[in-house]
């Protein structure tokens, strides 16, 4: 009798079909499982560390800055309400990089209103981060944003402090800015220049660029040296200066160790001159006023112009006058809001 060995299974045949499915299911739930989780744990990798990158790269901390922009014949500036504090909010690097035309809001320089007393007071960044004595274009725009600080209307004074000392603005209801800007400067070592021990310095030979210009040097708080051209020549054609090349040459000129605005100026009639600029830590701009004031002293000086005169600049006129009873300079000009925002500033 043969016996036939078989494993019998404790299961019947149904059973045994239920097992193998229920197996197989088990085991494809832990495939896929598996799958599932690699899976999240790949995608939450991968945004972990965007995540991450974004949280490094928003993490470096900025700051962001209220401003509006005023401007006075093409001379533009960043106002800053500083009326809160006597600390500046911005630092001469943040001024620098406000300043740039490409990465930051574009301007000439940063100007502060701050309070003085039951007054007020203007400081000023240039755009390359020093801090002048004063500026004529930037205190009339100081003068405006006053009024829409305070909501006032024209006709309004305000007397605010500079480095410069204590300036008269009076808004007009013609939506001009006439400002007192005080007596000019003549002596020497306070505009400062070393062009001279003492004194003043009227059609003084200086050398630049191998030419031999003819200059007269004022203070209006800030530095100013003014040529009407070489010596012995007949005058300039100030719009065919080259001056990208020769202002820097002028404004670092060892005779001026503070550095200089330098006003380079072509009589049109004895109440009529046309000027170019190269300032003092900002290059060529549009306007300067205290250079437009520190131009009519240089032309009485020199015996060429009337104490009362239009000062025409790239950006437009200025009327500027010497008055003899005072010796105060008075400039009348524009000044006006372009825009407002907030720039945003790495800290
Ligand atoms: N760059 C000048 C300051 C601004 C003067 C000018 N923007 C004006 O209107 O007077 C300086 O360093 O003396």
């Amino acid at each position: 009798m043969q016996v036939e060995m078989q494993t019998k299974s404790p299961f019947s045949p149904p059973q045994n079909f239920f097992f193998l499915n229920t197996s197989l299911f088990f085991l494809v739930s832990i495939i896929f499982s598996l799958l599932f989780v690699s899976f999240f744990l790949t995608v939450a990798v991968v945004l972990g560390s965007s995540i991450g990158d974004e949280s490094f790269r928003d993490g470096s901390s900025h700051k962001t800055v209220e401003f509006v922009k005023y401007e006075g014949l093409g001379n533009d500036f960043i106002m800053v309400n500083n009326l809160d504090s006597s600390e500046l909010k911005l630092s001469a690097d943040d001024a620098i990089h406000l300043c740039d035309r490409h990465l930051g809001v574009g301007a000439d320089g940063v100007i502060f209103v701050l309070r003085d007393k039951e007054d007020f007071q203007m400081r000023i960044y240039n755009s390359d981060g020093s801090e002048p004595e004063m500026c004529g274009n930037g205190i009339r725009c100081v003068a405006k944003y006053l009024a829409e600080l305070e909501k006032a209307t024209a006709p309004k004074s305000y007397k605010v402090l500079t480095g410069a000392g204590y300036m008269i603005l009076e808004l007009r209801k013609d939506g001009q800015v006439c400002v007192d800007m005080g007596a000019p400067i003549l002596n020497a070592p306070d505009v400062p220049t070393t062009l001279a021990a003492t004194g003043e310095v009227v059609k003084a030979p200086l050398e630049v660029d191998g030419k031999t210009f003819s200059v007269t040097c004022v203070s209006m708080g800030n530095p100013h040296c003014i040529t009407f051209g070489e010596q012995g020549s007949e005058g300039l054609d100030v719009d065919a200066l080259p001056l990208e090349k020769i202002g820097p040459l002028f404004e670092y000129h060892p005779v001026f160790p503070a550095r200089v605005n330098t006003e380079f100026v072509q009589v049109l009639t004895r109440s009529h001159l046309k000027m170019r600029v190269w300032e003092r830590g900002a290059g060529a701009t549009q306007a300067c006023g205290t250079g437009a004031c520190a131009v009519v002293v240089a032309a009485v000086k020199e015996g060429r112009s009337e104490r009362n005169c239009v000062v025409e600049l790239p950006g437009g006129p200025l009327e500027i006058e010497w008055r003899e009873n005072d010796n105060h300079i008075y400039m009348t000009g524009p000044a006006r809001k372009v825009f407002q925002g907030s720039a945003i500033l790495e800290e």
